[in-house]
């Protein structure tokens, strides 16, 4: 079995955990009235089900036998209403019940991703998407199922079985004895079958999810999948997988099957039995011959609900496996809460802040910095220096270790994340755009009146990529694959101007322009950030050499701070880089 993203969430909870069904009650809260009505429909399908083998056997015997006609055909009405009520009453209850069902996964499904919208992102840094869609899916369904066929199905079973045995011990003890000498066995073989579907639905349930997280990945990454022979080993990773979630599937088939195989051949034994014995009393006129008729159809309802008990067996086990994953992703703590900023602009001040990821590496270590209104700090810095972790902690989506993230002079920790992001607008270095119209992107709650939108996508200098897509109303492909990554970049650059923010970041925010494009940005930059704060990470030193303050990061730590001409001045770390990146493009060291 594969490691990694595509394991790890087997969910180790008891089998069959009883407070999981009491919380299941508690979805079905809403829909009580019909989920009531059609548990009351199941005692009146017992009995019209359960009335037509009785009324067999007084035609036979009051009837047929002593050859008496009058009656017969009132009798066959009354066993035709009984068959007809059956029907129609199963039909009403099964429309309840799946009623019930579809409504409670509209609910789950609806929670869950409200839920999953409010988690800390950290969540999302162990849980693969695939998983989480299985999540959404076909973990809802089965749960959706857990009521639909599951349990009100299996009540209604067990409510047969109950009137079955009663009907039986009361027409004849002895012949009911005779048929359920059987049960013994019986009851071993639904022991044993439980003890070995124990896990087996659980694994199915995350081999699935794992096989959805591996296909999700490799659809997502298809272009590199494509590359130095990518395709064969993720077939074969594939294959892997889902030889894994294969093997597992068909371990629960097959022991239905043979559940099932046992049952009938038990319920066949149990005929014989009756058949041996009734006869004989029917011969010596102990019992009558509609009793023995009455007893086969009895031993027959009676083993039909015990086959399909085995199948609600199953679904109860797969949506046990299932009602934990949903449960587990309703009890993730939220993102913790704050209350609205007050709307002061004085900027954004780091005091001190460290921070890992893991608990253990640190990423950043002590930093200090501010960026007054108006101002732009660079930060610079070697690859997986921090810069752009630095950025994600400005956008509250990890909490600092140690220190403080201070935004408009309010600690960052105690304020509302959603407020907090309303006022920062980011561009991040995998530039994201969602499939939907370029209006929708950049303006996604409607504000801006057009004027302003229209200022805003030249202040970008997204406006020729918008005019050339034929407007604010042309659509884009999933995640913006229609476009190129440098227009994908000036649509998210429109996207956070047009915020409004009070502090921008940007994250190698025009690394994929070409050089007249990236001109004509900064110019726009220049007027649309003015009164704001603006954090710039770059690589290319050229593009903060203008900034009010430049920070070095090096393993977290600032190394060095000053503006450009302090820094290389210093003849420092920023000097070194400076005079390599010049190195390449041949115009020197000494600016
Ligand atoms: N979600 C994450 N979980 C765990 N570690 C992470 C995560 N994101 C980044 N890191 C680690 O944190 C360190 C800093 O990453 P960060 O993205 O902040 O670097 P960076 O300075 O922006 O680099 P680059 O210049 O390549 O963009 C890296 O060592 C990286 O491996």
């Amino acid at each position: 079995m594969r490691h990694g993203i595509h394991d790890g969430d087997e969910i180790t909870g008891r089998h069959l955990d009883w407070r999981l069904y009491l919380r299941f009650l508690g979805l079905l809260r809403p829909y009580r009235w019909p989920a009531l009505a059609s548990l009351a429909l199941l005692p009146l399908v017992a009995v019209a089900k359960l009335a037509q083998p009785y009324l067999l056997k007084i035609a036979i015997d009051s009837h047929i036998v002593p050859a008496r006609l009058e009656g017969l055909a009132g009798l066959a009405a009354l066993f035709m209403a009984a068959l007809l009520a059956e029907s129609l009453l199963q039909f009403c209850q099964s429309y309840l019940v799946q009623g019930v069902g579809q409504r409670v996964m509209a609910d789950l499904r609806r929670h869950g991703f409200r839920r999953l919208l409010r988690l800390p992102v950290a969540f999302f840094d162990r849980h693969p998407s695939g998983r989480l869609v299985t999540r959404m899916t076909s973990d809802v369904e089965n749960v959706g199922e857990l009521f639909g066929s599951g349990v009100v199905s299996a009540l209604g079973d067990v409510l047969t079985l109950v009137g079955i045995v009663s009907i039986m011990l009361w027409m004849d003890l002895e012949l009911s004895l005779v048929a359920f000498s059987v049960i013994p066995l019986l009851a071993l073989t639904l022991l044993l079958f439980r003890r070995q579907m124990r896990g087996a639905m659980r694994r199915v349930r995350s081999r699935l999810a794992g096989l959805n997280a591996f296909v999700a990945e490799r659809i997502a990454g298809v272009d590199e999948v494509r590359l130095f022979g990518q395709e064969q080993r993720t077939l074969d990773e594939f294959e892997e997988l889902q030889q894994d979630y294969f093997a597992s599937t068909l371990r629960v088939v097959n022991w239905d099957a043979i559940l099932y195989a046992v049952v009938e051949a038990l319920g066949a034994v149990a005929i014989a039995a009756i058949l041996w014995r009734a006869g004989g009393e029917v011969v010596a006129g102990a019992a009558t011959f509609g009793t023995l008729v009455a007893f086969i159809e009895y031993v027959q309802k009676f083993f039909a609900p015990l086959r399909d008990l085995s199948a609600k067996y199953s679904v109860i086990q797969s949506s046990n496996a299932s009602l934990e994953r949903i449960f587990d992703l309703q009890d993730q703590p939220l993102e913790a809460a704050g209350r609205p900023p007050a709307g002061g602009h004085n900027g954004v001040r780091l005091e001190g802040v460290s921070f890992s990821y893991d608990g253990t590496t640190p990423v950043l270590r002590g930093v200090d910095l501010e960026i007054p209104p108006g101002r732009t700090l660079a930060l610079v810095g070697d690859t997986g220096s921090g810069k752009t972790t630095l950025a994600r902690l400005l956008l509250r989506f990890y909490p600092p270790d140690a220190g403080r993230i201070l935004l408009g002079g309010e600690d960052l920790a105690e304020l509302d994340p959603a407020e907090v992001r309303r006022r920062i607008g980011w561009v991040s270095q995998e530039p994201f755009l969602f499939a939907g119209t370029l209006r929708e992107n950049i303006d996604p709650e409607g504000r801006l009146a057009e004027p302003v939108l229209h200022e805003v996508l030249e202040n970008s200098g997204a406006a020729a990529v918008v005019e050339r897509l034929g407007g604010l109303d042309a659509r884009l492909a999933e995640r913006g694959r229609n476009l190129s990554a440098g227009e994908r970049q000036l649509l998210c650059l429109a996207r956070a101007l047009a915020g409004e923010p009070q502090l921008l970041i940007l994250d190698e925010a025009t690394s994929r322009l070409d050089m007249v494009t990236e001109q004509v940005v900064g110019r726009g930059l220049a007027a649309a950030t003015q009164g704001r704060s603006v954090l710039l990470i770059a690589h290319r030193l050229a593009s903060a050499r203008h900034a009010s303050q430049i920070l070095v990061l090096r393993a977290g730590r600032v190394r060095e701070r000053g503006t450009h001409e302090q820094l290389l001045a210093a003849d420092g770390l920023y000097a070194r880089m400076w005079r390599l990146q010049n190195l390449g493009l041949g115009n020197g060291a000494k600016e």
